[in-house]
């Protein structure tokens, strides 16, 4: 028995630091996340290791950039003379590269490891900021870490395991689509994000369930906006649960397919500068897609599902569920919500995602 924490809760603490902009040292190196970056933690940062010092960006925003990436998926970037906080912030941000193109040459390193710089994104990406870090090489020390109050946390494992989630609590929400309502709240045990299911009626667990994977969509599911199919396709899955007696809706917390509202919002800006929705992802250093769906599986085997009728469009969806071993005996297609300001949206979708027409 130990009281220290797991590697698991050390991950946490570190991508909740990332978070607040306060440094982590991971495998003996100093990693900020840019986006939180202050002035003066720039300044210490620089005077602890400027030669050191390397800016993280994805493989993705590295392309928009014109900056190699010779380790696959990140690009580990020398810091130029004078470098400056501005000069990372618009390189982290695309916001700002069609007024000011010019931000390069960028220079990446290709020799030696790129393990910690890897560990240093995905925690951005975990942590729902621009994924893109600055890390201090070789500075951050277990000696280092403890005189500076720093978490230390191990290199993250590329290939993830899905997350284990546990029922917080639940009750009976009467809903106007079905009386018989009932929110479950599942907590995942890396302390992320909390998801819920709603519940109609008694489903039979016996028999493939009417089911939806909802992720979540501020902007769609609350405010109405046109700009995509959300809202309406939240709404009929429930009614259509309602008619049918039973189902369950999965209420996913994966806002922006899993990059969260803040970089969506960035996203939406970029989609205005005449960017689709795949290629805004890009620009931001994001993959299309960073949700991990088989969390929704998860939650449907911990209430005692194993085959649904999935409602959905997505095919992504549909092979997730048969690889984590629930059955989808129907693929109930969902198609609502189409709007004049969406129709471009759902077209890149089913050109770029395949999501069926
Ligand atoms: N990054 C990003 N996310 C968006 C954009 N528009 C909508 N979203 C998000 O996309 C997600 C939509 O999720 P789902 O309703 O599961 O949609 P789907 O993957 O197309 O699958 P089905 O609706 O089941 O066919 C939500 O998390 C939205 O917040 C966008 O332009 N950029
Ligand atoms: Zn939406």
């Amino acid at each position: 028995m130990t009281l220290r924490p797991t590697t698991a809760e050390r991950i946490a603490r570190a991508r909740n630091d990332l978070r607040i902009g306060v440094p982590v040292c991971i495998a003996g190196s100093v990693v900020v996340a840019v986006e939180s970056l202050s002035q003066s933690r720039f300044d210490a940062l620089m005077a602890l290791g400027r030669d050191r010092a390397r800016l993280v960006l994805t493989e993705r925003r590295a392309a928009t950039l014109r900056a190699r990436a010779y380790d696959g998926d990140v690009a580990r970037i020398v810091l130029p003379e004078g470098a400056t906080l501005a000069w990372l912030r618009a390189s982290a941000d695309p916001s700002t590269d069609l007024a000011n193109p010019m931000k390069g040459p960028y220079h990446s390193d290709r020799e030696g490891s790129a393990d910690v710089h890897r560990a240093a994104i995905a925690l951005c990406k975990q942590a729902f900021l621009l994924p893109a870090a600055l890390v201090i090489e070789g500075a951050g020390d277990d000696a280092f870490a403890a005189a500076n109050g720093f978490t230390t946390a191990p290199l993250l494992d590329p290939d993830p395991e899905v997350v284990v989630l546990d029922e917080a609590s639940a009750a009976r929400v009467p809903l106007e689509v079905s009386a018989a309502g009932r929110v479950h709240v599942f907590r995942p045990r890396d302390g992320a994000e909390e998801h819920y299911a709603i519940e109609i009626g008694q489903p039979d667990r016996t028999q493939p369930v009417l089911s939806r994977l909802h992720s979540a969509c501020f902007t769609g599911d609350v405010i109405g906006s046109l700009k995509c199919d959300c809202g309406p396709q939240l709404r009929a899955a429930l009614a259509q649960m309602g008619q049918e007696g039973h189902g369950v809706l999965l209420y996913l917390n994966q806002e922006g397919r899993g990059i969260g509202l803040a970089n969506k919002m960035r996203a939406y800006a970029l989609q205005d500068q005449g960017f689709d929705t795949v290629e805004a992802n890009h620009r931001l250093g994001f993959e299309d897609d960073e949700r991990d769906f088989r969390i929704g599986a998860q939650i449907l085997k911990s209430l005692g599902f194993s085959a649904v009728r999935l409602m959905t469009n997505n095919p992504g969806k549909v092979r997730m569920m048969e690889g984590e071993g629930v059955q989808v005996a129907e693929r109930v297609p969902l198609r609502v919500g189409e709007t004049e300001q969406n129709a471009a949206y759902l077209a890149t979708k089913a050109a770029k995602s395949g999501h069926f027409l």
